[in-house]
């Protein structure tokens, strides 16, 4: 049988179900999903050994966003995530994307940049073209810090050099450019910025202060496209307003910060659930939302093609690896990329985009019809009825009275669970 995400009745199903459902359709051994249980994943003494000062771990649901495609490939998104309705939402617009084929994405080679502050140069225009006369020593040294990364096809690529001018003076900045290949490569372009400095301070005739990567991971972009049928947005009068809705993003600050909120939903989820660093990608997002013109926009874009279907695209960095980090060292990072069975870090950049379209869509959508609260707060009424001390049994009834009331609120889910418990 074909293995296909589209699981019908996923969320009907016990969490055991659930699992085996993902073992089976990512092709991977049920036993290798036990680590999902809290006791079984990291555990105190591992957490240790990551951060500091260790008392103890949080746990965040993971839950698995279903009905995906990309390029063509059946697969299920772990997502670990705090806030109901992300991974309904997610599922839901992949649901819908399916209909034309699902997410198609591409990304531009694995290239991070580091940066060396050269300061107190006396003339910077004429130190950026020393610096740059020394374009190979410089790459050569940078390079001999990371001899895995070379094997592996990696490695410094380009040396560039900018002026830089502040209130405080005009800096020197040179960049080193550097393929990392599978990792997100803070810790490997921070080594090679810090052997550099000495001798970049040295040609540009300045003293080096600041060796450290940018999170404006502009030369690392993942793109995902996908196109929602009109028909299964609800017509062609919602496909315009999707439009106007995110016309609106890209024209105003205030809407562009809460759409890109909704994008980041559903990123932040699945390179939180990979172990990857979130702050990192969502840096990167955010300087990347800055239009041509210096205003803060939207990241994506949504457009009507010729046939009056919906066509959605999503372009920003995408700094995640699948090495480094905490990607081999947390078992359920380890659990979460097996489920993705993705070979490269370019290839998880690329689904961590699809999710970041997919989540934006849904939200979008909502908004562009009913509101957001109809589909977020029936699935945050079990949040609220949890606060106000809702049992599982409890649970079902007392959601539904807050949903039926339009009242998802823990005063009222009080007072429904005092009704309930005096009627019993
Ligand atoms: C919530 C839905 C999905 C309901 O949507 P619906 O149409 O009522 O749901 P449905 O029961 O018809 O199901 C449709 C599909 O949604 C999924 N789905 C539906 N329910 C579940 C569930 N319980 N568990 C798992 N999956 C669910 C599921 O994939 C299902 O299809 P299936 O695969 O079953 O054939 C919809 O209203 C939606 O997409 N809303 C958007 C919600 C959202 O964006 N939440 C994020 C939090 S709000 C926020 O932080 C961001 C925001 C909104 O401010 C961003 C912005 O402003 O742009
Ligand atoms: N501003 C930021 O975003 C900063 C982030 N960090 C942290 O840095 C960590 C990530 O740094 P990394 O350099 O990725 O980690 P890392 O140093 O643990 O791993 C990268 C190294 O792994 C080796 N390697 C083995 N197999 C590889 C493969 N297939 N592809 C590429 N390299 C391979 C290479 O030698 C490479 O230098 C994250 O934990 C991040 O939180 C650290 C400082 C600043």
């Amino acid at each position: 049988m074909p293995r296909t995400s589209r699981i019908s009745g996923f969320r009907d199903l016990s969490v055991e179900a659930r699992r085996a459902a993902v073992a089976e359709t990512a092709d991977i051994a049920p036993e290798s999903l036990a680590v999902l249980d809290p006791d079984q994943g990291l555990r105190v003494d591992l957490a240790d050994r990551l951060v500091e000062n260790v008392v103890g771990v949080m746990g965040l649901p993971v839950g698995i966003a279903t009905n995906f495609v990309v390029n063509g490939r059946e697969l299920l998104v772990p997502m670990a995530t705090e806030e109901a309705s992300v991974v309904a939402a997610a599922s839901n617009a992949a649901r819908i994307a399916r209909v034309h084929g699902g997410f198609f994405t591409s990304t531009t080679a694995p290239v991070m940049q580091a940066q060396v502050q050269i300061v107190e140069v006396t003339d910077p225009e004429a130190a950026r073209l020393r610096l740059l006369e020394h374009r190979d020593e410089l790459v050569a040294l940078a390079d001999s810090q990371d001899p895995l990364l070379r094997e592996l096809g990696g490695g410094v690529r380009d040396l560039t050099v900018r002026v830089v001018p502040s209130r405080a003076g005009t800096y020197v900045v040179a960049h080193l450019h550097v393929d990392v290949r599978d990792a997100m490569g803070a810790n490997a372009v921070n080594t090679m910025a810090e052997a550099v400095a000495d001798r970049a301070g040295e040609i540009a005739g300045g003293r080096t202060l600041l060796r450290i990567l940018t999170n404006k991971a502009d030369l690392r972009l993942a793109r995902a496209r996908a196109v929602f049928a009109a028909d299964a947005l609800g017509g062609a009068a919602v496909v315009d307003d999707i439009v106007h809705g995110a016309a609106l993003a890209e024209a105003d600050p205030y809407r562009a910060a809460t759409h890109n909120k909704g994008i980041m939903n559903g990123i932040s989820a699945v390179v939180l659930a990979t172990g990857n660093d979130t702050r990192a990608v969502e840096a990167g997002a955010h300087s990347h939302a800055i239009s041509p013109s210096g205003h803060y926009t939207s990241l994506s874009r949504f457009e009507k093609n010729a046939d009056g279907d919906l066509v959605g695209t999503l372009e920003l960095p995408m700094a995640v690896g699948l090495v480094g980090g905490a990607t081999k060292a947390h078992p359920v990072a380890k659990a979460a990329l097996s489920v993705l069975g993705v070979a490269s870090a370019a290839e998880l950049a690329e689904v961590v985009t699809a999710v970041g379209l997919a989540q934006n869509l849904a939200a979008v959508r909502a908004l562009a019809t009913e509101g957001i609260q109809r589909g977020h707060m029936s699935l945050h009424a079990r949040n609220v009825a949890t606060t106000a001390g809702a049992t599982p049994e409890e649970l079902p009834a007392v959601v539904a009275r807050l949903v039926a009331d339009k009242a998802v609120r823990v005063d009222h889910a009080e007072r429904v669970l005092s009704e309930l418990r005096a009627n019993a």
